[in-house]
């Protein structure tokens, strides 16, 4: 099954109602392949969702930036995947590195949230990779092959996951991976769920590359056979750069 190139915008916790309204506007202008050919998914913070879907041209689509690890109730400070449900928001981004890291999510954490959301019917983009500490000990595929197997334990129905691949090194730095890079890790990814899940969920889902995307780099990343899209921050933000790293793909 041929994979659907897959570009997503993370503005994290970016933006005010003018600077997201600017945003969408540039994003409704912006002429891009059809929605069979490349699927377009923008992840403004909790407070902007429903300004940014009623706003946004229908043929893009809207990401929340985290959800509840079950059922919604006494989680102060929490959103469940039944209220995006509600709102009709159909992606959510798990396991993000910055709420690895700084909130101390942990992979198990992260497998039962992806698999939450995906069974209450939330799409999931479940982020993994490496630190720089880690790539240069050699371990970056033990790493995302843990985190992977932490969400393969709870996931049963792959089709609505995307796996992003964001090495942590690369996210914020300027210091994108080089084609080759992505695509090794994304060869063995695609390797380990063949082995380790089945040959259908491996040839289907797709793997996209976060960390310092812009419109300049993405497209001999996109070149790579195993690059099924990215995720991209920063330059999300950048009302230049918006429409030039989804328009060049394909
Ligand atoms: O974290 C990212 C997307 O989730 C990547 O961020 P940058 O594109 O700013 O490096």
């Amino acid at each position: 099954m041929a994979r659907k190139f897959f570009v997503g915008g993370n503005w994290k916790c970016n933006g005010t109602t003018e600077e997201v309204k600017k945003i969408v506007t540039t994003l409704n202008e912006a002429e891009v392949p059809s929605e069979d050919v490349v699927e377009v998914v923008v992840s403004p913070p909790f407070v902007f969702l429903t300004l940014v879907k009623s706003l946004l041209r229908s043929d893009f689509h809207v990401a929340a930036q985290n959800c509840w690890v079950r059922k919604g109730g006494a989680f102060t400070g929490e959103i469940s995947a039944e209220m995006l449900v509600n709102l009709g928001i159909p992606w959510v981004i798990i396991g993000h590195s910055e709420r690895r890291a700084l909130l101390n999510e942990s992979n198990e954490f992260v497998g039962d949230k992806v698999a939450y959301a995906v069974s209450q019917g939330v799409k999931a983009i479940a982020c993994i990779g490496e630190t720089l500490e880690q790539r240069e000990s050699g371990s970056t595929m033990a790493v995302v092959a843990a985190q992977t197997k932490a969400i393969a334990e709870k996931v049963t129905n792959w089709e609505n996951v995307v796996l992003a691949y964001e090495p942590v090194w690369a996210i914020g730095t300027g210091k994108v991976a080089t084609p080759a890079q992505a695509q090794e890790v994304h060869c063995e990814l695609r390797k380990w769920l063949n082995d380790n899940v089945n040959s259908e969920v491996a040839a289907s889902t797709r793997i996209i590359y976060g960390g310092s995307v812009n419109g300049a780099n993405c497209n001999e990343l996109a070149a790579q056979p195993d690059v099924d899209g990215f995720l991209v921050g920063g330059a999300s933000l950048k009302v230049s750069d918006v429409p030039s790293f989804i328009v060049p793909l394909v």
